[in-house]
């Protein structure tokens, strides 16, 4: 089947940012068109003159001639040798056209329209960061539940992190976690392997196996990795395999039992604390390992801001080091926990207000590249409990782009940016080729940028409900998602 999204505003920071058309056929983007260009592009056939004016739908005027001659242009394969394309389009630009009863080209011209008016469309968006449950924990979460839940939140590809039970430290477990994706359709999955075995920090995983069987990455997430020769290890292996090594960064001696950010807000509740630097020193210990091996470095959900400055100087001296935040840590700050609300509870813990601005200025002036959710679903075994009991944690595939979208409505981030650090950046990081161009795969983000809309996690697709967002009013929500040119997810009439 042939589509045609009509009438969106496509943005692909760096190439697109216009009104197009997008044609679709088998799953893959065929053509990125004017809007007033007919499709398929009229063939020309010098011999009769009339055969222009086949296949094209009827217009109000005559306009779509020159439009059609600009086709070449827009990405449209003109044949060789079809040089006096326009200029025979333009001839033919008679008054007397009327699409009506032209059949000549209606087998190609069977196209469904999608009508996308007041629409954005988007290089599908990628998670890299976030935790499906599956093997081994599938009553906080599927891959079924975690992909639809991805598909809601606008997302294309997500990347699973290790910490399942088993633990995706072997090609096994990274194929099944690959199957079961693939006999769903839907949002793709990229699997991120384990560094060590068991993530025990001790013996290196099978690296080679796991890339070859679809890993596009190697961390211990959830846990850090203590032993520094260690780490310098597997960024020995990871460099040799071109693949990122991304850094889970906890001191686990400074983290003690800590359950939230170390400082008033934790005095005042008497909750033990975190300090900024039992994240902010592994930061900086794994740039200087990423510096010594020349491997890719990727830091996950920086929360403060002494890492920050850390990646950001980094960065200065030519380190292979990107970063991500979540939008947690520039949205709230460790307020949230005020209530001893276990659903602002997360590793790394939620920060001040300073810190929570130095988030926002590292995406802003590009130290941070990626947001990424660490969606880590929880029941409510894990967390209706005291609050140093409760699993650290919070689900964010749903809520993250209208979060984020929040960033480009206060003047934080401009639209382009945005749609780098959720989709350019990622791709570009895990080897993913998502521009909007013929050729590749129709995997796109709609988004309604205007669309007000509530939190309300009963109607997460996540089996998790662990949200602080839960009433929070957002502008700008997904409309629709595209895998592979099928509809992932679309919104019902309403929003939801
Ligand atoms: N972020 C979290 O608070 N929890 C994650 C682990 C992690 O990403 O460190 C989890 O798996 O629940
Ligand atoms: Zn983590």
């Amino acid at each position: 089947m042939r589509l045609r999204l009509k009438g969106a505003r496509v943005v692909d920071p760096g190439s697109i940012d216009d009104y197009k058309d997008i044609i679709i056929f088998d799953g893959m983007i065929e053509a990125v068109i004017d809007p007033s260009s007919p499709y398929p592009p009229v063939m020309l056939d010098s011999s009769d003159p009339s055969s222009v004016t086949k296949g094209l739908k009827s217009e109000e005027n005559d306009t779509n001639y020159s439009e059609a001659g600009k086709i070449g242009v827009d990405n449209f394969p003109v044949e060789e040798g079809d040089t006096n394309y326009s200029e025979k389009g333009k001839v033919e630009a008679s008054p007397t056209v009327s699409g009506e009863g032209y059949t000549n080209c209606s087998k190609e011209a069977d196209i469904t329209e999608i009508d996308l008016a007041g629409m954005v469309v988007v290089p599908g968006l990628i998670d890299m960061h976030v935790h499906l449950r599956e093997p081994g924990q599938e009553y906080k979460e599927t891959i079924e539940t975690g992909l639809k839940a991805a598909a809601r939140g606008g997302f294309t590809a997500v990347c699973p992190m290790p910490n399942t039970n088993p633990v995706n430290d072997n090609a096994q477990i990274t194929a099944f976690m690959v199957n079961r994706a693939k006999s769903l359709g839907g949002t793709r999955l990229y699997p991120v392997g384990a560094i060590t075995r068991g993530l025990k920090g001790e013996n290196l995983a099978e690296y080679g196996d796991m890339k070859q069987a679809g890993i596009v990455a190697i961390t211990d997430d959830g846990r850090p990795v203590e032993n520094a020769r260690v780490m310098r290890r597997a960024m020995e292996y990871a460099r040799g395999l071109g693949i990122p090594v991304i850094s889970h960064a906890e001191d686990l001696s400074l983290a003690g039992d800590g359950s939230m950010n170390e400082g008033i807000v934790a005095t005042r509740l008497g909750i033990k604390g975190i300090p900024n630097a039992a994240e902010s020193t592994v930061v900086m210990r794994d740039i200087a390992l990423a510096e010594l091996t020349g491997a890719r470095l990727h830091i996950a959900h920086v929360s403060c801001e002494e890492s920050v400055d850390a990646i950001r100087q980094g960065k200065k001296r030519g380190v292979n080091v990107t970063a991500e935040t979540a939008p947690h840590y520039f949205t709230i700050t460790d307020e949230a926990v005020a209530e001893y609300d276990t659903n602002a509870k997360m590793n790394p813990p939620l920060r001040t207000e300073q810190d929570r601005l130095a988030v926002i200025e590292g995406l802003s002036d590009g130290t941070l590249d990626i947001i990424a959710t660490d969606h880590a679903p929880h029941s409510l075994l894990e967390k209706d409990v005291e609050f140093d009991r409760a699993a650290f944690g919070i689900v964010g595939l749903e809520t993250a782009l209208g979060l984020s979208l929040q960033l480009v409505n206060n003047g934080s981030l401009t639209f382009d940016e945005l749609i780098e650090k959720m989709s350019k950046k990622p791709a570009a990081l895990l080897n993913i080729n998502n521009d909007i161009v013929p050729g590749n795969p129709a995997d796109l983000t709609i988004i309604d940028p205007d669309a007000f809309w509530s939190v309300n996690p009963e109607t997460f697709f996540s089996k998790g409900r662990n949200t602080p967002f839960a009433g929070y009013h957002l502008r700008g929500e997904v409309y629709m998602t595209m895998v592979q040119g099928t509809i992932a997810y679309h919104r019902t009439d309403g929003g939801q």
